[in-house]
């Protein structure tokens, strides 16, 4: 087992990732993208982040003894205070929108992802003394760069920051070399896992859409370059599409698009010629012109039906990066294009697009000798937040034994049609992504007040005063209007002798128990009485009465 760092000695320099058996939690149907790091025995990083142009993602570890391979339960071990370092545990991944930042952060501190996070028990994971000096998260994507100071200022940690197509590389690298049931291909509206030789990875072009275009020729682990790149990308499709529409999420956009018939809209070769063109290859239901019917037809916008639009929309921006793609992929000589980024949406209709386009290139300039094809991941999105996550500890995936990481045979092939509805889901609501948004994080801060309390509990009982009011105090700001929080942290500081603010707690206390007054207004004249004993004897004996059980 690796050795433990010292508690507090948080920094970029980590242990080494043990990835050994990492797989995806959920089956091949599920949307579940939990991924499991079932041999992670040493301390590891908690979260880091990527923050684009339209959304926030983040990954992030929680130790969890049901995902350790090597985990047994006899009687005693679960006393071991050490327990908890010693066991396996999952990669959670997490989106906000970029505009909504302020909720990414309320999400971290309620979670207390940025110190290293709640374990199973609602221990911290990392080391709770943690001096926040030495607090980092890695983050990448511009707004790591645009919102350093807001981290600084609401959680009082530093962003490290690692480059974009760094972080995108090695997040995919890391994907496909680790995880097996990762990469898939798209056919006649099916998934279809593929395994892929490690030996025979490099090189490829990864193409990242997210709110513009990125397109990386990946010959290596660090040998990559950004070899192009287009405007007309996802935040093309959801801002002309939200203009256009009127609608107020991507995701009643993408739905929109199901009903949509891309013909009211677009103009046609048919519409053109009256017929195919055969001689150059068109047929007459090709698309000639992307919303160019609207230049002939006397309508007004109204006329246009959403649905409509949202296609053709879809289908103008998805051909059109194919395209591009497949020319630049062509130009290298590069046989594989592996599509990421949050666009693709896990929609199968996207990909069906993307799919269909490049093989329609490649077989228009290559025919049947063409190798080109189209490949697709199932963190799409989490590519950067991942390599981020990563670069914790360059972590040498070749430093992994090759028995270590599971190969796949191919895969069961997974249903198109049920590729709709919410991206991420888990059956922990905790973990869900999008519909972090709508979490009621009152509640959770109530919740993680309770731990903090039972932490502070502890401390307490152990003589670590101190600790004790750290754990309180958390509490308190996470649940001001809980008296309870107060009179104990109004104890602890009986301990360490400062009697002032001891006092203050204890008739805050008080002054919150309406309901129950006696507990609180004995714990007053109890202090008041232990402050007089304490100042005459300087001994920090504080009765463990206020030790009560957890609310
Ligand atoms: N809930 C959503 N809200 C907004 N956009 C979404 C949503 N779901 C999917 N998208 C699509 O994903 C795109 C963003 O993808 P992604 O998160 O990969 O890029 P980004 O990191 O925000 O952008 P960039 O890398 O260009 O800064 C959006 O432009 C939009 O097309
Ligand atoms: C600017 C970035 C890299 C930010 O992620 C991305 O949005 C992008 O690649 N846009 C396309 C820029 C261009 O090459 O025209």
């Amino acid at each position: 087992m690796a050795d433990l760092p010292n508690e507090g000695e948080r920094s970029s320099s980590r242990p080494q990732f043990d990835l050994s058996g990492a797989a995806i939690r959920g089956n091949l149907e599920d949307k579940d993208l939990t991924i499991v790091l079932p041999n992670q025995f040493g301390d590891i990083s908690h979260l880091a982040i990527d923050i684009g142009g339209s959304l926030i993602k983040l990954v992030y570890f929680v130790r969890d003894k049901n995902y350790s391979l090597h985990y047994q339960s006899p009687k005693g071990r679960l006393e071991d205070p050490n327990i908890d370092r010693m066991l396996g545990g999952a990669l959670h991944f997490v989106t906000f929108e970029t505009g909504k930042f302020s909720e990414c952060l309320d999400f971290i501190y309620t979670k207390q992802l940025h110190r290293g996070g709640i374990n199973q028990r609602g221990c911290y994971s990392a080391a709770p003394s943690l001096s926040k000096d030495n607090v980092i998260i890695k983050a990448t994507g511009g707004g790591a760069h645009k919102y350093a100071d807001d981290f600084m200022k609401r959680l009082e940690v530093s962003l490290e920051k690692e480059d974009e197509m760094e972080c995108l590389v090695a997040g995919a690298i890391f994907l496909l070399k680790a995880i097996r049931d990762e990469a898939f291909v798209h056919v006649k509206g099916k998934k279809e896992f593929v395994q892929i030789n490690q030996n025979d990875l490099f090189p490829y072009l990864l193409v990242n859409i997210g709110s513009g275009v990125s397109m990386i020729k990946v010959d290596g682990e660090t040998k990559f370059k950004r070899v192009s790149g287009t405007s007309l990308g996802g935040g093309t499709y959801w801002g002309l599409g939200k203009l256009l529409t009127g609608c107020n999420s991507f995701d009643e956009l993408l739905e929109l698009s199901q009903q949509g018939d891309n013909k009211a809209v677009d103009m046609l070769v048919g519409d053109i010629y009256g017929m195919d063109y055969s001689k150059i290859g068109l047929s007459k239901s090709t698309t000639a012109s992307s919303f160019g019917k609207a230049t002939f037809e006397n309508k007004k916008p109204e006329d246009y039906r959403p649905e409509d639009i949202s296609l053709s929309l879809l289908l103008m921006i998805t051909y059109n990066i194919a395209l591009l793609s497949y020319l630049v992929a062509q130009h290298f000589g590069l046989k594989r294009i592996f599509f990421g980024g949050f666009f693709i949406r896990d929609n199968a209709y996207t990909m069906e697009a993307i799919s269909n386009a490049v093989r329609y290139w490649r077989n228009f300039f290559c025919g049947s000798n063409g190798q080109a094809e189209a490949l697709f991941l199932r963190h799409e999105g989490f590519l950067g937040a991942l390599g981020a996550f990563m670069s914790y500890k360059k972590h040498g995936l070749d430093d992994l034994m090759a028995e270590h990481v599971e190969k796949i045979t191919m895969g069961e092939l997974y249903l198109a049609e049920n590729t709709h509805g919410p991206l991420l889901e888990d059956s922990r609501p905790e973990a869900n992504t999008l519909s972090c948004l709508n979490i009621e994080i009152s509640q959770i801060a109530s919740e993680m007040a309770k731990v903090f309390l039972s932490e502070g509990n502890r401390s307490f009982v152990a003589g670590r005063y101190k600790d004790a009011v750290g754990f309180f105090s958390e509490a308190v700001h996470l649940d001001p209007a809980n008296y309870i929080f107060y009179l104990k942290r109004s104890a602890a500081y009986a301990c360490t002798n400062q009697y002032e603010y001891c006092l203050a707690d204890a008739k805050k206390a008080a002054e919150l128990e309406l309901a129950t007054p006696s507990d609180a207004q004995v714990a007053v004249i109890q202090l008041d009485h232990d402050k007089g004993h304490r100042k005459k004897s300087n001994q920090p004996e504080v009765e463990n009465q206020f030790v009560v059980d957890d609310v």
